[in-house]
């Protein structure tokens, strides 16, 4: 049956919270004769969390505008942009300004507050007086949920980016009208009339002589406090101070980290949180991108840019693999085996540790008998053992593991989850792998976005029951139809390895074992073995 959109007052609305945007309206429709037909034409409307900042432009793109826009990214917001000036700035400091003009800022508000649902406005860079009173005008006719006011006047680097003829505005009409203000010692001080900030006693005075001025928490931050050996900021409600404390990172890359504390704040608050929590998620998040990026060089001044959209995501182990898939850890690919362990009385982390330490460069985990909490366990104390490698560890069949002990990649039958499907849930850097048997196989494989083949059965296996046996034909026909990096599996071991590696086709990238190294009394000697072997094979077809 046909369907139309009926206007909004015939909805049917249905709450779903989603702790990453906060309230979903979940909308159902009616069909032509008004029955609810939410199966068919279901459609969400989801309201994304929405800062608008404004604020200047940075060059050099580590602060400002730029600074906003990366921050409210890494933290899941949308971002909008006001453009209050335009600054010439790199590494060395602020070269130039140019400021908008005011009633250009006020069309750019006019544009984003009457058209888009902001949540919370951000200032940085505020030039002029006549400005703020712009910013005020724009606010009381599309009034917004919270107002974060980041004082820019003086950057690190010591450059002015907003005179002293601005502070009266500040002080007097914005100050007022924040939920926070979050200077930094200096602008502290200017604001309030060249007052001394220099030590943690200093910003909590200051803290609690700027609240008097009117807005309803106040953030002194001490990132420039001479002589700290930690990171400390002082934040008051009017009623508490809390000394926030992060040890400081020692690097020279610290260029917008107001900007995007700021920025940060805000953007915890449009998802909704209370004030003092978004204040620490923010903190936080800049602790860690610094620490991220404390080695990085970008331009050759005295205050770099650091990494906002640091892969948070990746965990410690991930950094200890140069690169998301190396073709060549296929070399001597294990597959582990429960049915072999519980035979010789071993653990799992036991048999991929001595894997490991004879050679193996990949390790699957193929637990088909095991629960989903043991298997999910196992995953867990294997990864550390192959994070100490340098090694990759790949899941079999379970992306739900794979994703829940964030493992390096999954390997893929032909009735297990489609490779499209999983690299849609596990993201473009993880690994995903896919037996194949035929060019076609293969070419669905690599369209699907895998990384690589896993070939065979080259010899019959008693691993894999009703598993047909390609040959070393079979192998070289996939390998050649494909542009995808190959590993042969399939009753290899030390006997045939060198004869598998010596069809001599460029994309054959090594040989998956499972009973050659776990079927058997000792598994470090088998593993360095089998290691050689391979080797020997490859020095030859060279
Ligand atoms: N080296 C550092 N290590 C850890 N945290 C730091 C470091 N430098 C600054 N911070 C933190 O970054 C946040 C911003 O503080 P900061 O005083 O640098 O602001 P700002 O001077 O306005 O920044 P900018 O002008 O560079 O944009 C604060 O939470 C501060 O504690
Ligand atoms: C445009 C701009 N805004 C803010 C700062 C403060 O870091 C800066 N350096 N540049
Ligand atoms: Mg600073």
């Amino acid at each position: 049956m046909a369907c139309s959109i009926v206007p909004s007052s015939l909805f049917f609305f249905h709450k779903l919270t989603n702790s990453r945007y906060g309230t979903r309206t979940f909308v159902a429709m009616q069909d032509d004769c008004g029955a609810a037909s939410a199966t068919t034409t279901e459609q969400y409307k989801m309201k994304i969390p929405h800062v608008l900042t404004v604020a200047g432009s940075d060059s050099g793109a580590g602060a400002g505008i730029q600074a906003d826009l990366k921050a409210c990214a890494a933290r899941g917001v949308y971002c909008s942009t006001v453009i209050t000036a335009v600054t010439a700035q790199n590494t060395a400091g602020v070269q130039g300004v140019n400021i908008v003009p005011e009633d250009f800022v006020a069309a750019q508000l006019k544009s984003v507050l009457s058209d888009m649902q902001v949540d919370v406005v951000k200032t940085g860079m505020l030039p002029s007086t006549d400005l703020v009173k712009v910013l005020l005008q724009s606010l009381s006719e599309f009034p917004v949920r919270a107002l974060v006011v980041d004082p820019v006047m003086v950057s690190t680097s010591g450059d002015v980016l907003a005179g002293p003829s601005t502070i009266t505005g500040l002080r007097e009409n914005l100050l007022p009208m924040a939920d926070i203000v979050t200077p930094n010692v200096k602008e502290a001080s200017a604001l309030l009339g060249g007052m001394q900030v220099v030590t943690v006693a200093d910003m909590c005075s200051a803290a609690k002589l700027l609240h008097n001025l009117g807005p309803r928490t106040v953030l002194v931050k001490g990132g420039d406090l001479p002589d700290s050996s930690d990171a400390v900021d002082i934040f008051f409600d009017g009623e508490d101070f809390h000394e926030l404390r992060s040890s400081r990172v020692n690097t020279r890359n610290t260029h917008g980290t107001g900007c995007t504390l700021a920025s940060c704040i805000a953007a915890e608050l449009a998802k909704g949180s209370p004030m003092l929590s978004a204040v620490k998620v923010a903190k936080c998040f800049v602790e860690t991108a610094l620490d991220y990026s404390k080695d990085i060089v970008i331009g050759s001044g005295p205050q770099g840019p650091f990494d906002h959209l640091l892969r948070l995501k990746s965990t410690s182990h991930q950094s200890h693999r140069a690169e998301a898939f190396n073709p060549s850890d296929l070399f001597l690919y294990a597959v582990t085996d429960s049915g072999t362990n519980k035979k010789w009385g071993r653990s799992i982390t036991d048999a991929v540790k001595a894997a490991l330490e004879g050679g193996a460069t990949i390790i699957q985990l193929r637990e088909k008998d095991a629960d989903t909490r043991g298997f999910l366990e196992a995953a867990k104390a294997c990864l550390q053992i192959c994070c100490v490698h340098g090694v990759p560890l790949l899941i079999n069949d379970r992306i739900d593991i794979a994703l829940a002990c964030d493992a390096d990649g999954v390997h893929l039958g032909q009735s297990d989850m489609p490779a499209r499907t999983a690299r849609a849930l596990l993201g473009p850097d993880k690994i995903i792998g896919v037996s194949c048997k035929t060019p076609e196989e293969a070419h669905q494989a690599w369209i699907d976005g895998a990384n690589y083949i896993g070939c065979g059965g080259v010899y019959p296996t008693n691993t894999k029951a009703n598993n047909l046996t390609v040959g070393l034909d079979g192998l070289k026909t996939v390998c050649l139809a494909s542009k995808l990096p190959v590993v042969a599996i399939g009753g290899i071991g030390i006997s045939n390895a060198s004869d598998v590696m010596k069809i001599g086709v460029s994309n054959l990238k090594g040989v998956a074992v499972v009973s050659a190294l776990f079927d058997r009394e000792c598994i470090l000697p088998e593993s360095k073995k089998l290691h050689a072997v391979l080797m020997d094979a490859v020095q030859r077809v060279k």
